[in-house]
């Protein structure tokens, strides 16, 4: 992200720095870059705590020491933050958080996810999944913080009655950022300054991505009444401001690595973090009743059909930890073992699965047999079966009418040489991996600069050297079919 063309229109960005944050599921990431140019300038990072419930106070404190590290915001002419997306941020009327956030991950609003398809067709839940699609463009499922809200009013309806508003992970961040929050410097009602972006929020089932709109009988339906939402922010434009600093929208961390990878029409990106997502940058809407696909919106004005699972990378570390190998020697493991590690299927859901929708399943190993009980194939097994999992994502994808052109691989796990190597023979495409970097953060610093600049669009940022892994001719044929069997013999829904 190195080189520059000169703004169309807008205010110049010459000399001024942006910063971009990635408040992510595992750590906080911040850079700050040159605003006309892109360039990279300083990083800063802090971890988060482990966990599906966090109280967002550590997203708040992890973010002051990934700033620190950073150098600091004080040259700093514009942050824009972009976080995971969906968790449930319940605030009081005071602006206290109720209860520690459900993460995206959390998926004990399954139940409720079903009941909210079942109430919206009338007993009848594949009339509902068709009505909540072509709604919202989403069919819930426990991530989305509509069933979030609904397990609340069902399960905690003494926390429940506290709630006077809703925010998304980056809401809350910007919001804060703003100097809003308990005891608030900036005074007033702060909870009517809450911001969000039509990214993060087509990620709530309450908010149809289609029409830019909230659907508050949506909200009312799944929690009882109606509570406050915050202000849909256009991309590129103005947030807030705190002092001189200049706070724009922010977005969903997707959407965000769509703006810093500069997506464009036929690019799908596939990321390996936590979660693991197949996404793509479209000009029209997606409304799919499988569920498959989320029809979110992107952080440009465009839209973001996105395919995400809940096993991605802790699979690898997991496997790892079992093996006792670090990241390195586990992608040496993995590409020391044949393709289709001779047999053994590892069905990845270790954290149970949204895509397929399976909230409760475990994962399993299949295929054991002697000669396979080994290091390498189990990494090997490791690999193929995360990557087998967003293989199914790009065909939903495709199935949607998304052009697969270009595959972009991001995400900490991207920076294993195994999975770069192995991701062309399970998608089926070439893959281009673009130099190891934090593309949410990217993308929410070219966001800061948009807002700053004024202009019609984002300025451009080229992007700097990427690697190109082909498809080669050693794919085990029966590998897709063998997890197909596989991933139908998961115990649990
Ligand atoms: N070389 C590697 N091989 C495999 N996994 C890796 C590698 N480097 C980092 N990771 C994993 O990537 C994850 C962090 O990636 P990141 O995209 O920042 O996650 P998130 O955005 O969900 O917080 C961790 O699970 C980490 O162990
Ligand atoms: O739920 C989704 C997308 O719908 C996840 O992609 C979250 O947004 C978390 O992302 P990471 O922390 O894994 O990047």
């Amino acid at each position: 992200m190195t080189t520059s063309t000169s703004q169309s229109a807008g205010r110049s960005l010459a000399g001024q720095l942006v910063a971009g944050v990635d408040s992510s599921t595992q750590s906080c990431k911040v850079v700050i870059r040159d605003a006309e140019t892109g360039a990279l300038k300083r990083f800063g990072s802090a971890p988060h705590p482990d966990g599906t419930e966090v109280d967002p106070e550590a997203w708040w404190d992890a973010l002051q020491v990934a700033v620190s590290a950073a150098g600091g915001l004080d040259d700093v002419a514009s942050v824009a933050v972009g976080g995971q997306q969906h968790g449930m941020v319940a605030l009081d009327a005071d602006g206290n958080v109720v209860r520690p956030a459900l993460l995206w991950n959390d998926t004990r609003s399954a139940g409720a996810a079903l009941d909210l398809i079942d109430e919206l067709g009338e007993g009848d839940a594949e009339a509902g999944a068709r009505a909540w699609a072509e709604q919202v463009g989403v069919v819930p499922v426990a991530s989305f913080t509509i069933t979030k809200l609904r397990w609340l009013a069902q399960h905690e309806p003494e926390n429940a009655a506290k709630v006077a508003a809703v925010a998304l992970p980056h809401d809350w961040l910007t919001w804060r950022l703003a100097g809003d929050g308990p005891g608030s410097r900036a005074g007033g009602n702060s909870l009517e300054r809450l911001t969000t972006d039509r990214s993060d929020a087509s990620g709530t089932g309450y908010f149809d991505a289609a029409s830019g709109e909230y659907r508050f009988d949506l909200l009312e339906r799944a929690f009882g009444r109606r509570i406050g939402v915050p202000q849909v922010v256009a991309p590129g434009a103005v947030a807030r401001e705190s002092g001189s600093l200049v706070l724009g929208a922010g977005t969903g961390d997707n959407a965000g690595a769509a703006l810093g990878l500069g997506m464009a029409g036929g690019d799908v990106a596939v990321s390996i973090g936590t979660s693991g997502v197949v996404s793509a940058v479209c000009e029209t809407p997606v409304a799919d009743p499988t569920g498959l696909v989320a029809g979110f919106a992107d952080a440009t004005g465009r839209f973001l059909p996105l395919a995400c699972t809940l096993n991605g990378s802790r699979v690898f570390d997991a496997m790892g930890r079992l093996l006792g190998v670090d990241h390195k020697q586990f992608a040496e493991l993995a590409l020391s073992a044949p393709p289709g590690a001779e047999g053994l299927t590892l069905v990845p859901y270790l954290e149970g699965e949204r895509t397929p929708n399976k909230p409760d399943a475990t994962g399993a190993l299949h295929g054991v047999r002697l000669g396979n009980t080994t290091p390498a194939h189990l990494a090997r097994a490791a690999v193929e079966g995360v990557l087998l999992g967003l293989a199914d994502g790009l065909n939903a994808l495709r199935a949607q009418g998304v052009p697969v052109h270009r595959v972009l691989l991001v995400g900490g796990a991207a920076q294993s040489a195994a999975v770069r190597q192995i991701a062309p023979d399970i998608l089926g495409v070439p893959v281009t991996v673009p130099q190891p970097g934090e593309y949410v953060a990217d993308g929410a610093a070219r966001q800061a600069a948009w807002a700053l600049s004024g202009a019609d669009e984002a300025p451009e940022w080229g992007l700097a050297g990427a690697k190109e892994f082909g498809v080669s001719d050693e794919v085990d044929a029966s590998l897709a079919d063998r997890y197909a069997q596989a991933r139908e013999m998961t115990f649990g829904a």
